[in-house]
């Protein structure tokens, strides 16, 4: 370990304190704080235009924010050296010359970051490229421009892996094998921070969560809590829906249309709850129901879940 890692005793990998970033007058990241723990693979979850880019790029120091820091263990991002073994990145646009092999790729980037030769071809072999190295990029499809970002990123072996939707553009098999490959390096005491806007096909992969929405935070925890936090919701038929759904609120509740069935779907309240209310304000039920509310249901609830 170099002394940059290990100068500062912050138990956090990465640790980020009300940070904004603003293009122009349009606030992207906005007083947001969050940390990262080591040993864990961490989902930054957020719908599209959320500033999920744009955190991240501030994370990693490719992008300067208008007020608050960003430090991987201790350090903060704007004084550390560059060091392929401390952190590992993967943000499109990724660089690569579209003229260029995937392999000349990794290797003019081995040797700009002081790496042996022999790590391109170790990389290559761990995602998976060996044969499309010999093929210019301009020609690889979405998923191989993935394997050859995260093969950038793990050049240096690094301690923290910081990449931007890697599930994009990848098939069933290839996110269960990016699963594997993740799960593995925060077993072995790495920590990962991946962002994505389709929390259902990340959520089998992270440990903990931090959710943002409009630059802000609006949820951090394990994604065990997430899951049990949104346990339910009550989906009921009516042809009174407005007048239930003003009862519901009243009640703390909240509501919407529910995509799937077309329905009104209730969450804070339960099944039981809901059906004293109707009761109670004259409200003929035609169908009430309990539904294990998916993931979506519990980012649509913390987010406010206006379609946008
Ligand atoms: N270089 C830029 N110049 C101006 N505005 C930008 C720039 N980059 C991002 N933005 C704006 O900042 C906001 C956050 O964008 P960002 O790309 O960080 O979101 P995101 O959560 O990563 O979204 P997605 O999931 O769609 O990639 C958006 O409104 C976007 O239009």
């Amino acid at each position: 370990m170099t002394s940059s890692r290990t100068s500062v005793g912050d138990p956090a990998a990465i640790r980020v304190e009300g940070l904004t970033k603003r293009y122009g007058r349009r606030t992207a990241v906005d007083d947001l704080s969050f940390t990262v723990g080591p040993g864990r693979v961490t989902g930054f979850f957020g719908p599209n235009g959320a500033g999920k880019t744009t955190a991240l790029k501030v994370v990693v120091g490719l992008a300067r924010p208008a007020a608050g820091r960003a430090f991987l263990r201790g350090t903060s991002v704007t004084t550390i050296r560059p060091d392929a073994r401390l952190l590992g990145v993967h943000i499109e646009p990724c660089g690569a010359h579209p003229g260029r092999t995937g392999r000349a790729h990794l290797r003019s980037l081995a040797a700009l970051a002081g790496l042996p030769r022999r790590r391109v071809g170790e990389v290559l072999e761990l995602v998976g490229l060996e044969e499309a190295a010999r093929r210019k990029v301009g020609k690889y499809s979405l998923g191989m421009r993935q394997r050859l970002g995260l093969a950038a990123a793990l050049l240096g072996d690094p301690e923290i892996l910081v990449l931007d939707e890697p599930v994009n553009g990848l098939d069933p098999q290839g996110i269960r094998w990016l699963r594997k490959l993740l799960r593995d390096r925060a077993a072995s005491g790495g920590t990962v921070l991946l962002s994505s806007h389709m929390l259902s096909e990340a959520a089998q992969t992270v440990d903990d969560v931090i959710m943002i929405d409009r630059g802000r935070l609006v949820h951090e925890g394990t994604m065990q809590d997430l899951e049990r936090s949104g346990a339910s919701a009550v989906v009921v038929r009516t042809a009174e829906a407005q007048r239930l759904s003003t009862l519901v609120v009243s009640a703390g509740g909240r509501t919407r249309l529910d995509d799937e069935g077309g329905g009104l779907l209730i969450e804070g309240l339960d099944a039981a709850e809901v059906a004293r209310l109707a009761h109670r304000g004259g409200v003929l039920l035609e169908e009430i129901a309990q539904r294990t509310a998916s993931l979506e249901d519990v980012f649509f609830g913390l987010t406010g879940g206006a379609d946008r």
